[in-house]
């Protein structure tokens, strides 16, 4: 079976590398600079143990990667992408080949079950750094991360089976779950923080504020009858990677959201993170005020190329306090 990557950024890059190093079929989809790296260049992985460039077969568009049944496509573009992704895809490859959600948020597998026959979501804990076109950082070793694997809306088959014991043959720590979108649920109620994360850096301490945006985020799951996977089980499913490591000296500087502001890309995940709390708060009548406030930071953020790290805790709490107030 042969796995082609979509989007051969943080996460596409560290799961292509990784499977095609132990020898599956690789082949990725990407486009502008990062295409022309990885086609002139190859795909250069940085861990705290490796430093290695990897000749890859990468295609502009999926039309050109001859996409059949028997390929398994891992999606790993970010949210905002998803839909303009699948319409590609959709047109070029046939509606049941398996489609993988490599990506955070709980929105991305429905979109594809649209377009496409089989959909499995993956729970992905990897700590991953894309800024520069063909260049990915790992910060976890000897375990590259955690990527459980199950059918969406649930259930699991020989073929999620099959791909998590691939990923581990890849060094991934995977499991094949029957409830994943309740583990992805739970890791939404982490993401909740990218934003605040993005604004002021992972390092300042916002802990009121994104514990009032999980309380409103549990308090929806609650509203909508929807399951999550607790915090203790995640930090003990997690507890493998930890403590972090440094690559090039330096530590893991920042999350997903925090690089979508670094590489100044103009757009962000923030409606498919906080904006998902907002969504089951509009459709079941939960107030969700901080979660409101920080889709629309992340946004404006994102718009107006804001680096990351830039805002202090205490401006941003008086933004969110006059927002509160004004009702928006
Ligand atoms: N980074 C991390 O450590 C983690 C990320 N995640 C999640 O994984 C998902 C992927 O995130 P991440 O890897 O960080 O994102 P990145 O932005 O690093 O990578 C996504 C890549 O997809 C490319 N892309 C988007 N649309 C297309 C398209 N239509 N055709 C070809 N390429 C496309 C982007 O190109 P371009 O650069 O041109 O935009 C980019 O190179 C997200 O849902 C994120 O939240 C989960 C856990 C950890
Ligand atoms: C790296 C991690 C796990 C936490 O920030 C993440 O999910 C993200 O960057 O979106």
């Amino acid at each position: 079976m042969r796995y082609v990557i979509y989007g051969a950024g943080a996460i596409g890059g560290i799961i292509g590398a990784r499977l095609q190093q132990q020898g599956q079929h690789v082949t990725f989809i990407a486009r502008g600079a990062t295409l022309d790296t990885l086609r002139r260049d190859g795909l250069q992985l940085r861990t705290p143990e490796t430093d290695q460039i990897l000749a890859v077969q990468a295609v502009g568009h999926p039309r050109e990667a001859a996409i059949t049944a028997d390929d398994a496509v891992v999606l790993a573009v970010k949210s905002q992408d998803t839909a303009a992704a699948l319409d590609a895809l959709a047109d070029a490859a046939p509606a049941d080949v398996p489609i993988f959600c490599a990506q955070n948020g709980v929105a991305n597998e429905s979109q594809a079950l649209r377009r496409f026959r089989r959909v499995y979501g993956m729970y992905v804990y990897i700590f991953g750094l894309h800024l520069a076109p063909g260049l990915v950082h790992g910060y976890t070793a000897p375990c590259h991360g955690v990527l459980d694997v199950g059918g969406y809306p649930d259930g699991a088959d020989s073929l999620a089976s099959w791909v998590a014991s691939d990923l581990a043959g890849a060094g991934f720590d995977s499991l094949c779950r029957s409830d994943v979108m309740r583990w992805k649920h739970g890791k939404l109620l982490a993401n909740l923080a990218n934003a605040l994360h993005a604004a002021c850096g992972p390092g300042a301490d916002t802990s009121d504020i994104y514990a009032t945006a999980r309380a409103e985020g549990e308090a929806c799951y609650r509203a909508a009858g929807i399951a999550w996977a607790s915090a203790e089980e995640r930090a003990q499913r997690m507890a493998a990677l930890l403590p972090l490591k440094q690559v090039d000296g330096a530590p893991f500087p920042g999350g997903s959201s925090w690089q979508s502001l670094a590489r100044g890309t103009g757009s962000i995940e923030g409606d498919w993170l906080n904006g998902e709390i907002t969504l089951l708060g509009r459709t079941h009548g939960v107030p969700t005020p901080v979660n409101d406030f920080l889709q629309q930071l992340a946004r404006r953020m994102a718009r107006e190329r804001v680096q990351p790290g830039t805002m202090t805790p205490d401006v941003l709490r008086g933004q969110l306090s006059t927002a509160v107030a004004i009702g928006h």
